[in-house]
Order: structure tokens, then C-alpha cells, then sequence
């Protein structure tokens, strides 16, 4: 999905690369770790396969789509559309509740299915929870409800960059194996950026990052 990927910054009068000449390919439905040590460039890595970033060179294609020269508007449509993300804090929108974080990707995309958030909502252990804000939930609560609304549009592909790096194990056990439930019933392909060996063991390919090159895959 990403071919010879680079991406560079300015810092001063410096420019860094951080990202350079990176191939990688993900299948429909793969589930793939980076892993590497930190500042190799996995969440900027993370960030240009979703199209979150533009790489200085190279292209991002998602089923063939070719991702990178399009603009805001169209890639805000396919992030909503084919595209779930969970983040390490996990970002839900602190005046919706429980329910309405799970239903919103849906509801921007003017899509309403009342069933399909019902449905998640129990999956994820939080019927008795539908209606609290995020700031009345625990962290494996908050991120549980971010899984959730990752899997809610049943994207072809799934990020995360570090979903478990703010639970106890207990909490982060429990949240991965609910997004690696959810996203087989779904189909979706699933990147998750982690230092956690225990992920990496369950996933279908383990990606290593070191300075900004692919070191191993
Ligand atoms: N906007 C920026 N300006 C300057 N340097 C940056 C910028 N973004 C990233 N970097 C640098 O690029 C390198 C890669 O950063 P990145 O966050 O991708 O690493 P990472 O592997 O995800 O690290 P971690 O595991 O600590 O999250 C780091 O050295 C970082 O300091």
C-alpha cells in the first residue's frame, strides 16, 4: 500500500529524513505489527499509510485507489468511509456519549444504523454504559468505545498506534482482543504500531522499523 515512501523534515536550518524509501504492502484483511525502537518512524510511517500526512515522495494506494495525490476533501472521504483508527489516547469526542462516539462515523457519513451501534455496543461490553460521557469511563472503557466506533463503518483497513500503551494488561488484553475480534467479523486488515511483544506474536506479519527503514519484515 506504500511504494518507496519518504518523508522529511525541517528542524532549524536542518532537513532530517525520517522516513526513507519504505515499501510495504498490507492484504485485504492481513493483520501486520511495526514495531522498532522509538524515534525509528513507525507512527510516522502509521500516519502516511493513512493518509493522515503527505509523503515528500512515493505513493500510498488503498485497493488500488491511489491515495496520495488526492486532496483534503477526498481523503477525508475515504478516512470515513474505509478507514478505522484508534490512538494510544484514545480520542473520543468529549461531549458525545458512549453510544454517539460509536454512531459517529456513521452519522457524519449520513449513514444512521441504529442496529449496527447496538450490536457493537454489546460486543464491547458496554450496554450498561451506552449513555455515559467519556470523562465518566475508564481508560480500558474509553478505549473499548474507540474500538468500537474504529469497526463501525466496516473499513477495509484498521490503524493503531500504541491502542494498549495506556492500560494495565489486564485492560490492554481485553481491548486487542476485542479489536482483533471485531475487525475478523468485519474482514478488515489491521496495522497496529506497538512495542507490546505479546501483540506481536498474534499477528500474521511483524514489520521492524530502525532510522527510518524497513530492517526486517
Ligand atoms: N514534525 C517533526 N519535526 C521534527 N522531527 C520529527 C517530526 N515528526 C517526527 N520527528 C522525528 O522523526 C523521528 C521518527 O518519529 P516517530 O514519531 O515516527 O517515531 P516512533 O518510532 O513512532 O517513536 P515512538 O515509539 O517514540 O512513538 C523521531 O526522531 C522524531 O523526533
Amino acid at each position: 500500500m506504500g511504494t518507496q515512501l519518504t518523508k522529511t523534515v525541517h528542524v532549524g536550518e536542518q532537513t532530517l529524513a525520517i522516513i526513507k524509501d519504505v515499501n510495504i504492502h498490507v492484504n485485504a484483511g492481513e493483520f501486520v505489527v511495526i514495531m522498532g525502537k522509538s524515534g525509528s518512524g513507525k507512527s510516522t510511517l502509521l500516519g502516511l499509510l493513512a493518509a493522515l500526512d503527505y509523503p515528500d515522495s512515493g505513493s500510498v494506494e488503498l485497493s488500488g485507489q491511489v491515495l496520495s495525490s488526492l486532496d483534503e476533501d477526498a481523503l477525508a472521504v475515504i478516512r470515513q468511509r474505509d478507514m478505522g483508527f484508534v490512538f494510544q489516547s484514545f480520542h473520543l469526542l468529549p461531549t458525545l456519549t458512549v453510544a454517539e462516539n460509536i454512531a459517529f462515523p456513521l452519522d457524519i457519513a449520513r449513514r444512521p444504523n441504529k442496529a449496527r451501534v447496538d450490536e457493537l455496543i454489546d460486543a464491547v461490553g458496554l450496554g450498561h454504559r451506552r449513555n455515559s460521557l467519556p470523562n465518566q469511563l475508564s481508560g480500558g472503557e474509553q478505549q473499548r468505545t474507540a474500538v468500537a466506533r474504529a469497526l463501525v463503518s466496516q473499513p477495509k483497513i484498521v490503524f493503531a498506534d500504541e491502542p494498549t500503551g495506556n492500560l494495565d494488561e489486564q485492560n490492554a488484553a481485553q481491548v486487542m482482543q476485542l479489536l482483533l475480534d471485531l475487525r475478523q467479523q468485519v474482514g478488515s486488515a489491521l496495522v497496529v504500531v506497538t512495542h507490546d511483544p505479546a501483540l506481536a506474536a498474534m499477528a500474521d506479519r511483524v514489520i521492524t522499523m530502525h532510522d527510518g527503514r524497513v530492517v526486517a519484515s
